[in-house]
């Protein structure tokens, strides 16, 4: 039987006072498989801070730890990975910086660079946007055939993003989606991020 499928929650943009906390309940409430820190345009050294307050709170309840856009950051402060899009440099380089640690890659919607990606050595490639988001600016929109069709050629763990909610996820996780990566469905839960992410681990559970 395949691995189940599971969540993989992305920080907010800009981390909010009190988010250690926030963070800290919210990974209490369920099942989370790693945690990526992603600011954008934030300077090294707060990357730097969040990542020293951040990453324990994570890997004490044994959720990888990966960061947003920069492996030399990533390998020298000794997260668990790094995630890197088409633009964010050589991928090449940082599977050699990271070695035995996680590199996801960002491959829109795209055979070709997913199968580039696989070849190169990630540990996972990430499909999307699958629905609109307010989160970033979305260029692509990728459809659940790219993961049906992923998922039978490969055993590369592949990941979708982009506008998932509990409401809408069921046909990624049953085209064979991997993990689901989220920001908005837990951080802007009306009920607060600990029900958004129960929201969504009981909808992966529902659609498995
Ligand atoms: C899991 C996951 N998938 C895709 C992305 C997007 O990465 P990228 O294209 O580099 O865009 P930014 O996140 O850097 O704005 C991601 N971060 N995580
Ligand atoms: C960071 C990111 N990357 C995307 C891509 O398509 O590559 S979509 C996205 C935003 C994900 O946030 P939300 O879950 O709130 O939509
Ligand atoms: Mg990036």
């Amino acid at each position: 039987m395949d691995d189940p499928c599971r969540l993989y929650l992305i920080t907010p943009p800009v981390l909010p006072p009190g988010f250690s906390e926030s963070l800290a309940a919210a990974l209490d409430a369920g099942d989370v498989a790693c945690l990526q820190l992603r600011l954008k345009d934030a300077p090294r050294d707060e990357v730097k801070r969040a990542v020293e307050q951040l990453m324990p709170i994570a890997q004490a309840r044994g959720v990888a730890f990966l960061l947003n856009d920069d492996a030399i950051l990533a390998a020298e402060l000794g997260c668990d990975g790094a995630h890197l899009g088409q633009q964010d440099g050589d991928h090449a380089g940082a599977r050699m910086l990271l070695p035995g640690r996680i590199l996801g890659i960002t491959c829109h919607d795209s055979r070709h660079l997913a199968m580039v990606a696989g070849e190169m050595g990630a540990d996972y490639v990430a499909f999307g946007a699958f629905f609109p988001t307010s989160t970033k600016e979305a260029k692509h929109r990728a459809t659940t055939d790219l993961l049906e069709w992923w998922s039978e050629m490969f055993e590369i763990p592949c990941v979708a993003i982009g506008g998932i909610t509990a409401a809408n996820c069921a046909p990624l996780v049953q085209a064979g989606a991997d993990f689901l990566a989220v920001v908005g469905a837990v951080w802007n839960h009306p009920e607060g991020p600990a029900a958004g992410l129960r929201a969504m681990n009981a909808a992966i559970a529902a659609a498995g």
